[in-house]
């Protein structure tokens, strides 16, 4: 293991040694370290490499006290505050809120899809989620624990289950040496089982969708290494849905006689809430064979009325390796009968036959255990695998029926769980290998930071864990059910949702919007590069709801007005809440009416182009363009002036929704002459030359508008109504460019934004939003102010937006400013996942000091397109005959080309 985890500090790739603060447990007996003494007494050399001494330090630094509500909005000194600010209580607004939070929460007892009043509180404890996309996700803490569970779609609990636990038991000439929870938790409850293990012996890294636990038992002379693997794979669609996880236990014996090894798992039956004790649960012992392998466990049947679900804990049966399990125990109780069980043989009773159903208030717990012998200074492994099947789900409203996409595969009775179970321990290697050649290119490339490796693929766990569902469309739904009786003429919308389903994921676990589409834009681009057909299937859902509207009345919480839920021909603001019926009731977000929002409908243009560049998907194209053309017809009544650039509405009308924005602006100005570029361009792919030329005229036309209403001579301004502020420094200024350039638009003919005018813009963010903030370690606040103060006049303008940064980051490296994209995302990197130690939960939003809000956020997605575009630098590169910079360009399966 030496070689693996050298291997894995010298990526840096989020790896940290455990503070203990507990008592030290195990073999060693004496071993009783403070998180002090942790750092005076270092592990043994192999693990001390500088890396891991680095993550020490830091982690000391984590629990600096930004412990405001992450919603950003606290109540202190009986003032409401947001991002800093004092909210005048007399705010409209704010007495709308209340007022619907009020009778939402307390009356109608239902959850707020943003909870202003309830935060979840930051524990900086989570590691690498266990699943598939969309099947449900359990998140393991970096020490162990299973601690964030999300079976419910879209909802989310935060809770370690205690009984959860891995237990590794030795015994040598027949003799138990060493027993031990792999835990360094000292819990009230299973107190008849040996805790505490002692933090100085484990290691943890992560890059998702895997991760690495080493421990080195104390005193043992034996080394584990846990494998964790989930099915996160690029371009496949079937085995990326399983909701599955492998461990994969590798023994290394460095003794000279033989050990006796068994890893036990031990699992509660449920997740934590308290439907755990609602009664009527029930386990069973099960082993599934197939082609000659064989798996053994038990499952746990949670028998709840709504989306019930079962566990299923099991272990691989091969030549060497005895499978034992135990079907039914306590875990509030002292749990010493199991303990007795493992400690008197290594293995488990087995008993046959099923448990009782639970009474109510009463919890139970299984467990299973894999023993191998391992000879004197020899290796073994043992396969563990923990799968969940909850086929049939219901959201919040209960009115609709879901089957989950793997039902496709392993069916909707309920009784898949030992098939998943066999199909996930006899293919995770073939599931690491198409991880490993994915991920090589990059990981091998000497040329890129560590910490951008690890920011890569570990911010791509929101993949899974952003609330994500993935289900089938019902094979009886006809076209019109969806498109209405008029029909949108989408030719592909059955034949897309039937085979790749529909899929969805949060705006953020605090945000429980699903598909919120002015973020999407920028997450967007994992989508598009790791599962095209997804982003597709995204895009088709959204066609839909463009055509329908939602005549229903209802009261806008910022600015009290009435108006409909949703305007035909228009962008949703989201596909809905989880909490309610997403996909059939849209626009879940109530604090603005959506329909006036800017950017929505460009985002939806320019994503279309952009998929379609990536895909070459002639027949996506050709669909989506007459709902294009639909959208870009309702967004020109935004040019109140004609001359071929739309102004805002002087309230905030975009994705910055509190940051008020006055007349033409370089951010939704900027995004309308991309989206009218990439009209020009669709048109002239397609051959409707009317449509080109007409795009073409006032392409012609804003481009002299925006350059004379926000061009200073060094950035275009934030926005031109000649406001105190209107010559803030923004961030995202150059979004449009961003898109332009990630699909090839950004020269010759096409050129929208002058070349020197973007690279200077660049420049003077990097200088002052950047470099002029936090010393340059933090990313680019959104606003600055020329003078090198960043912009106070808003909750946001004063905030980093980590994905906005990551964006802003590619940008850069597009327009050759590679070191400057580096140093601009790295500060992000680093503040998240290093000082403030929020790895897995990376938030929208955080200000320099103590703020940050919405934790576990889709925008930091945006990371994937700091990869196309790097990717686009090495094309650039090799044409021009200089150095490669990067690896092969990422390659759509044959198939896809030119569908
Ligand atoms: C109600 C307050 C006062 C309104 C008034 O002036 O009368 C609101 C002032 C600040 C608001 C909060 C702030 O804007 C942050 C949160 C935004 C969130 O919306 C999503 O956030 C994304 C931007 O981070 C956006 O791109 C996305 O489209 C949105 O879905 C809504 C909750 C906020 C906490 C928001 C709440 C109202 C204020 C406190």
């Amino acid at each position: 293991m030496a070689s693996l985890g050298s291997y894995l500090c010298s990526q840096n790739l989020l790896s940290r040694p455990w503070p203990t603060g507990h008592g030290g447990g195990g073999g060693s007996g004496s071993c009783v370290h403070s998180h002090e003494h942790l750092e005076e007494h270092p592990a043994p050399a192999q693990a001390w490499s500088p890396a891991l001494r680095y993550w020490t330090a830091l982690f000391s630094c984590c629990c600096v006290p930004w412990d405001t509500g992450s919603c950003g909005v606290s109540l202190q000194e009986g003032q409401l505050q947001c991002g800093g600010h004092v909210l005048p209580s007399d705010t409209e607004g704010i007495v709308i809120y209340f007022r619907w939070w009020y009778k939402k929460t307390r009356i109608e007892k239902k959850s707020a899809f943003i909870d202003l009043l309830c935060a979840v509180p930051l524990q900086q404890i989570y590691g690498c989620p266990l699943g598939g996309i969309g099947g449900g996700t359990i998140t393991r803490g970096w020490r162990g624990e299973f601690c964030r569970w999300q079976l419910n779609p879209g909802i989310y609990h935060y809770e370690t289950v205690i009984a959860d636990q891995f237990t590794v038991c030795l015994r040598c000439k027949g003799q138990t040496v060493y027993q031990q929870v792999l835990s360094v938790e000292r819990p009230s409850t299973l107190q008849g089982w040996n805790w505490g293990y002692c933090g100085h012996y484990a290691f943890y890294h992560a890059l998702y969708p895997r991760a690495w636990m080493v421990y080195e038992l104390p005193g043992q002379n034996v080394v584990l290494t846990c494998r964790q693997v989930s099915p996160v794979i690029p371009h496949d669609y079937k085995d990326s849905s399983l909701p599955v996880g492998v461990f994969i236990w590798e023994v290394e014996n460095e003794r000279d006689e033989d050990v006796d090894v068994s890893i036990m798992f031990s699992l509660q039956n449920g997740t934590g809430t308290k439907e755990d004790r609602s009664g009527g649960h029930w386990n069973e012992p099960f082993a599934f064979e197939k082609e000659g392998e064989r798996v053994a466990g038990v499952l746990l049947h949670h028998c709840t009325h709504v989306n019930p679900f079962t566990l299923a804990i099991s272990a691989r049966e091969k030549a060497g390796t005895g499978v034992t399990h135990l079907t039914a125990f306590n875990p509030m109780g002292s749990g010493r009968e199991v303990w007795q069980d493992l400690l008197q043989d290594g293995r488990l009773d087995s008993p046959a036959g099923k448990s009782s159903l639970t009474e109510k208030g009463e919890v139970m717990a299984a467990a299973v255990c894999a023993s191998c012998r391992v000879p004197a200074r020899g290796h073994r492994t043992l396969e563990l695998a923990l799968a969940w099947d909850m086929p049939r789900v219901h959201f919040g409203s209960k009115e609709k029926l879901h089957l989950r996409r793997y039902t496709r595969f392993f069916g909707s009775g309920g009784d898949a769980a030992p098939a998943l179970s066999h199909h996930a321990l006899t293919h995770y290697e073939e599931w690491e290998r198409k991880i490993e050649a994915w991920q090589k290119p990059i990981l091998e490339n000497s040329q890129l930071p560590s910490w951008y490796k690890s920011a890569l693929f570990n911010e791509l766990y929101f993949m899974t864990d952003g609330g994500t569902i993935w289900v089938e469309l019902p094979p009886d739904c006809r076209a019109e059910d969806l498109q209405g009786p008029e029909g949108a003429g989408l030719s592909h919308l059955l034949p897309v949702l039937r085979e790749y389903g529909r899929f969805a994921y949060l705006e953020g676990q605090e945000y429980r919007m699903y598909n919120t589409y002015d973020v999407h834009f920028y997450a967007s681009f994992a989508l598009i590069m790791l599962w095209p057909k997804l982003q597709i299937s995204l895009q088709y859902d959204i066609a839909v709801t463009v055509v329908n509207e939602d005549v229903q009345p209802r009261q806008y919480l910022m600015c009290g007005q009435t108006a409909q839920v949703k305007l035909k021909n228009v962008v949703p603001h989201d596909i809905g809440d989880p909490g309610d019926e997403p996909w059939h009731r849209v626009n879940a977000y109530l604090m603005h009416d959506t329909a006036d929002w800017k950017d929505l409908n460009l985002k939806f243009v320019l994503q279309v182009y952009r998929d379609y560049y990536l895909t070459h998907d002639s027949l996506y194209l050709r669909d989506m363009w007459p709902v294009c053309q639909a959208v870009m017809e309702s967004e020109m009544k935004f040019d109140t002036d004609n001359d071929g650039l739309i102004e805002n509405g002087g309230f905030a009308d975009q994705t910055y929704d509190a940051w008020v924005v006055h007349g033409a602006s370089a951010y939704c100005g900027g995004l309308w002459l991309a989206a009218v570029c990439m009209m020009c361009k669709m048109a002239e792919v397609l051959g409707d030359a009317e449509i080109q030329q007409k795009y073409t005229d006032i392409l012609s036309k804003g481009k002299e508008a925006f350059e004379r209403m926000l061009w200073n001579g060094k950035y275009y301004n934030y926005d031109s109504s000649g406001s105190e502020t209107s010559s803030s420094i923004m961030s995202d200024q150059c979004a449009g460019q961003w898109f332009l350039g990630a699909c090839g638009l950004d020269q010759g003919e096409f050129e929208v934004f002058r070349k020197s005018h973007v690279v200077s813009a660049l420049k003077t963010i990097f200088e002052k939003n950047v470099m002029s903030f936090a010393g340059g370690t933090m990313g680019a606040v959104n606003g600055m102010r020329p003078d090198g103060v960043p912009d106070t006049s808003s909750v946001q303008s004063n905030e980093v937006w980590i994905g906005v940064v990551y964006a802003l980051a590619a940008t850069m490296i597009q327009e050759g400013l590679v070191e400057e994209g580096f140093r601009t995302a790295e500060g992000c990197y680093r503040t998240v996942w290093e000082r403030l130690g929020m790895a897995f939960q990376t938030p929208e939003a955080y200000r320099e000091k103590k703020v940050y809000r919405s934790l576990a956020y889709m925008r930091p997605l945006s990371i994937w397109s700091m990869q196309l575009a790097l990717e686009g630098q090495a094309l650039i590169a090799v044409s021009s005959g200089s150095v490669l910079l990067m690896g092969p360009r990422f390659a759509f399966p044959p198939a896809w080309e030119g569908r």
